[in-house]
């Protein structure tokens, strides 16, 4: 029998933040492609009756105001809201159900249709994290979760080019921070460190999955990523728990670090690189405080779905949803990829 090499055959490698495996099988990329591609995504014009520009009239009746930074208004079609009845206590085991109370924002990043994060200049993306500190403070005295979250492109049902993110917040912690706050709860029990601070150390000695990193952050592709080109963003110094316990080297720091993993991001495939992606920090809720969630630590993530070109995606279907992840390119190789893009964006080379 040969020896193992990770960039030959299969195995399976395990998420500790999710308590979950995922099936990585580097073989795979030989085999030829004839399946489905999707039309070149042409790049969405902004509508000039775009409801997110300054000044337009959102289908609410409301009317924007003539902003030039950012700017933050309820969701008009809000998937929770503040003041609605509770469902009665559930009757049997096997049929639970729990109030969810909440709010829903949109934010928008900048003025001008057109833009995007790997186009806008650090003081922007800046002035981004700072609303979003603004945001999860006021939300978040009230709400046990508040989830940031872009969807950038149409191929990720973004029904706006605008720049913008939303922010939902909720009475409860829903399944995605529940299982990364027993799992890093566990791991901070049994080690007296946050898992994500070990992880951080390790990934920089290994810099194998590293894509970019600055004095205060890393981008990297996780050992355990699910989509092809997947990143998590970690802080090197200090031990942030969430967006809100950030200083003002830190604050820049992300911000000029978003830039470059996006112009590498929209570099790889000469387009802009569509994505979900959000942080994720402590919970919050009136009963929080800063510090009080040591086993935390705060981290951005990029889902992208493209797999090959700016129109083959992967699909998460299948094995995937009957079974585990399953990914072909490994962890190592695509943040390989990423690193040997331009750091200049292409929209920007002479
Ligand atoms: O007039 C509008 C247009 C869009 N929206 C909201 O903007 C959000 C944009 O969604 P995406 O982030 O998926 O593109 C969406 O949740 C939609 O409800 C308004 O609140 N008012």
């Amino acid at each position: 029998m040969q020896e193992f090499k990770s960039t030959e055959h299969q195995h399976v490698r395990y998420n500790p933040l999710k308590d979950e495996w995922v099936l990585v099988s580097p073989h795979r990329c030989l085999r030829p492609w004839s399946g489905q591609t999707e039309a070149e995504p042409e790049e969405q014009p902004p509508d000039p009756k775009n409801p997110l520009l300054p000044g337009a009239t959102r289908s609410s009746g409301q009317r924007n105001p003539q902003y030039t930074s950012t700017y933050v208004f309820p969701n008009d079609f809000p998937a929770l809201l503040e003041r609605v009845p509770e469902p009665p206590p559930s009757e049997h085991p096997l049929f639970r159900s729990s109030a969810a109370k909440g709010t829903c924002r949109v934010m928008c990043f900048h003025p001008d249709s057109t833009m995007t994060i790997p186009l806008m200049t650090v003081d922007e993306i800046l002035a981004v994290i700072n609303e979003w500190i603004n945001q999860l403070t006021e939300l978040g005295r009230k709400y046990t979760w508040v989830q940031i979250f872009e969807n950038k492109g149409a191929i990720m049902g973004c029904s706006n080019p605008h720049p913008h993110c939303q922010i939902w917040a909720s009475s409860y912690l829903p399944n995605e921070p529940r299982v990364k706050e027993r799992c890093q709860k566990e791991y901070y029990i049994k080690f007296k460190r946050p898992m994500l601070f070990d992880y951080v150390q390790q990934e920089l000695i290994n810099k194998d999955r590293i894509v970019i990193q600055n004095t205060e952050w890393v981008a990297l592709v996780p050992y355990w990523a699910v989509w092809p080109y997947e990143t998590m963003v970690l802080p090197i110094n200090g031990k942030p728990q969430r967006l809100t316990d950030l200083n003002d080297n830190q604050k820049r720091g992300l911000a000029e670090i978003m830039k470059q993993l996006n112009i590498k991001y929209d570099n790889l495939f000469k387009c802009s690189f569509p994505y979900s992606m959000g942080f994720h920090g402590a919970p919050t809720g009136p009963s929080k405080t800063a510090g009080d969630s040591p086993h935390w630590l705060l981290h951005a993530i990029y889902l992208p779905p493209l797999l090959r070109s700016a129109t083959v995606k992967k699909f998460m279907v299948g094995y995937e949803m009957l079974a585990q992840s399953q990914r072909d390119l490994t962890p190592e190789q695509a943040a390989q990829k990423l690193r040997e893009c331009d750091d200049v964006h292409y929209k920007n080379r002479k």
